[in-house]
């Protein structure tokens, strides 16, 4: 079956300069919550301009093969729930804004096998932190 039109001329996750433009529509969405911007901003004081050319390598890898990002992704996050404890619902909206800023601009194989790979890497990361549904 052919994709809607609209949806067939939206550009698929199959190349950095389209993962680029992803990872700022993706934390343009985490950067305007009231709830999760302070863990990026305040908590964990990132350097955005550090910060997303590891996410885009980390993107990279994970749906283009890439082999730069070698970095401990689950410490960062343990260290993180070490500051403040993550709830099931910043997954939750964590998760919602990956699959919005997906399906609003882009779509194809490389788009729905972010969106599984996201669902997936949070459900176990979650797990891993021992973060139970409703915690909060
Ligand atoms: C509740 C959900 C999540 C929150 C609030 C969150 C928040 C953060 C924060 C604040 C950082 C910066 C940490 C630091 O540099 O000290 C970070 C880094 C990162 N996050 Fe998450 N995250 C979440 C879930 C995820 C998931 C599910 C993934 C993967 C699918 C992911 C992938 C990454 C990556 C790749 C980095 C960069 C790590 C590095 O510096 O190499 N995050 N996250």
């Amino acid at each position: 079956m052919s994709l809607p039109i609209s949806e067939s001329k939206k550009p698929d996750l199959d190349k950095p300069e389209h993962i680029a433009t992803f990872v700022e529509a993706f934390y343009a969405r985490l950067l305007k919550d009231e709830t999760l911007a302070p863990l990026f901003t305040d908590v964990a004081a990132i350097n955005i301009r550090e910060h997303f050319p590891r996410i885009e390598a980390y993107w990279q890898k994970l749906l283009l093969g890439d082999r730069q990002y070698q970095r401990h992704t689950m410490n960062i996050h343990r260290q993180l729930d070490a500051k403040q404890r993550l709830t099931a619902e910043n997954f939750d909206q964590w998760l919602m804004y990956f699959i919005e800023a997906a399906d609003s601009g882009f779509a194809g194989e490389n788009t729905e096998k972010a969106k599984r790979i996201a669902t997936v890497i949070a459900g176990n990361m979650r797990k891993s932190l021992q973060i139970e549904k409703n915690s909060d």
